[in-house]
């Protein structure tokens, strides 16, 4: 039934995260009250899109959700349209593009990560309006500094590691906590950084083992007598493997990353007789209420979404740049990984307070100073 008026459907997309919700509200309300849309909310992310699985959203229906974590509109990871895993890995794009006309949408709004942008692109090549805004707790999508939820997960894991340390003084141990991220560090980085971990071991970096215990013997030497090391779930030690949790088709990537922490210390255990401990932190990192920075960035994303959905500006994704705000074109983000680059300025400033990489100074500063600034993305 064809109508006047504006009609955009929203989904969250790829995992969960703290700040959806905060998104998803600032989509709605800056929908119905500045440009008298209607909106539609899937549900399970591309699968209620596949599956005609929808529900109109009205005002009353986010108000009160800026705090709440998760998604009330429900994700998936397993739903990609072109490789649709519940339906044994068939592309059921063709479905997509029926809901999207038998709805009438005038454009889609896809809250969500690499993945989902990446399927938000296929989906624009097919005539589909979208507005992608970026969220996850990985950061590690290409265009913007930062993603929602990532400050959330970070202050998360920071708050873990600061109630580490207390029990690794105590018991003069060896203390391992391993972070998530997949293939990238930044969660490991800013939160080792932040509470002031000995060791940071990252994607970007393929860590020495050697290095790592002569930092544990060094400090136990100079009286400090417990050691903290923050590990990426996609660290490796070098010209090692990943780490898999499991593997299996119904993985996003095939691949759960997962588990480098008990292989490190298996590693360690060769050079130090240190009682050693790890903790995985796992999903506990991606939930909880979103810190005011990731509400606040979630709501300016979330209305500039709205705004560019109502002037027509579409196959593009909010983002950050140097503190402005601004849209990127999906196919500048579709397919890649945003990784820390080695000359990060949190990189730097961990080595000045001595902080080891897992691997010989001189060789990191060498690598940063080979290594390639990520190329910038015009709005
Ligand atoms: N490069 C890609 N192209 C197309 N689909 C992808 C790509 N990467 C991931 N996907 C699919 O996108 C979906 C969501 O990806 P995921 O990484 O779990 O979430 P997010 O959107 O948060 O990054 C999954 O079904 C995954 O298989
Ligand atoms: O929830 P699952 O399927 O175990 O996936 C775990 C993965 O999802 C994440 O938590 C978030 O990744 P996405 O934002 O890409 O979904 C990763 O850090 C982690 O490797
Ligand atoms: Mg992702």
């Amino acid at each position: 039934m064809p109508s006047d008026s504006l009609r955009v459907g929203v989904l969250t997309g790829g995992g969960d995260c703290p700040g959806i919700n905060a998104a998803l509200r600032a989509v709605t309300k800056s929908l119905t009250l500045q440009h008298d849309a209607e909106v539609l909310g899937f549900l399970d992310g591309f699968r209620g899109v596949v599956d005609r699985n929808v529900e109109p959203l009205h005002y009353r229906d986010v108000s009160g959700i800026l705090t709440r974590g998760g998604t009330i509109l429900g994700a998936s990871n397993k739903a990609d349209p072109f490789n649709y895993l519940p339906r044994g890995g068939a592309d059921v794009s063709a479905q997509v593009m029926r809901t999207y006309r038998t709805l009438d949408l005038d454009a889609l709004v896809a809250i969500g990560g690499d993945g989902t942008m990446s399927i938000a692109h296929r989906l624009t090549d097919l005539g589909v309006d979208i507005v992608g805004v970026p969220k996850t707790i990985d950061n590690d999508l290409v265009g913007t500094d930062r993603t929602v939820g990532f400050d959330t997960a970070v202050s998360t894991a920071t708050d873990a590691i600061d109630r580490i340390h207390t029990t690794a003084q105590s018991h003069h141990r060896v203390m391992i906590v391993e972070t998530m991220g997949r293939y990238s560090g930044w969660i490991a980085l800013h939160a080792g950084v932040a509470s002031g971990t000995d060791v940071i071991l990252l994607p970007e970096i393929e860590y020495e083992v050697e290095t790592v215990a002569d930092v544990c013997r060094d400090r136990e030497r100079s009286g400090q007598r417990f050691t903290i090391v923050a590990v990426a779930e996609g660290a490796r030690r070098k010209e090692g493997d990943y780490v898999v949790q499991e593997r299996g088709d119904e993985y996003t990537d095939s691949i759960r990353l997962g588990g480098i922490s008990r292989v490190l210390a298996d590693q360690l255990r060769e050079h130090l007789d240190t009682s050693i401990r790890t903790t995985v932190l796992g999903h506990m990192q991606r939930g909880g209420s979103p810190t005011a920075y990731d509400r606040t960035l979630a709501t300016t994303l979330g209305t500039r979404a709205a705004t560019l959905v109502a002037e027509g500006t579409t196959g593009v994704m909010v983002a950050v740049q140097n503190d402005a705000f601004t849209q990127v074109p999906l196919d500048e983000i579709a397919g890649k990984t945003r990784t820390v680059p080695l000359d990060d300025p949190l990189i730097a400033s961990g080595l000045d307070v001595g902080t080891s990489f897992g691997v010989a100074v001189s060789d990191l500063s060498e690598a940063a100073s080979h290594s390639k600034p990520a190329s910038p993305i015009q709005p």
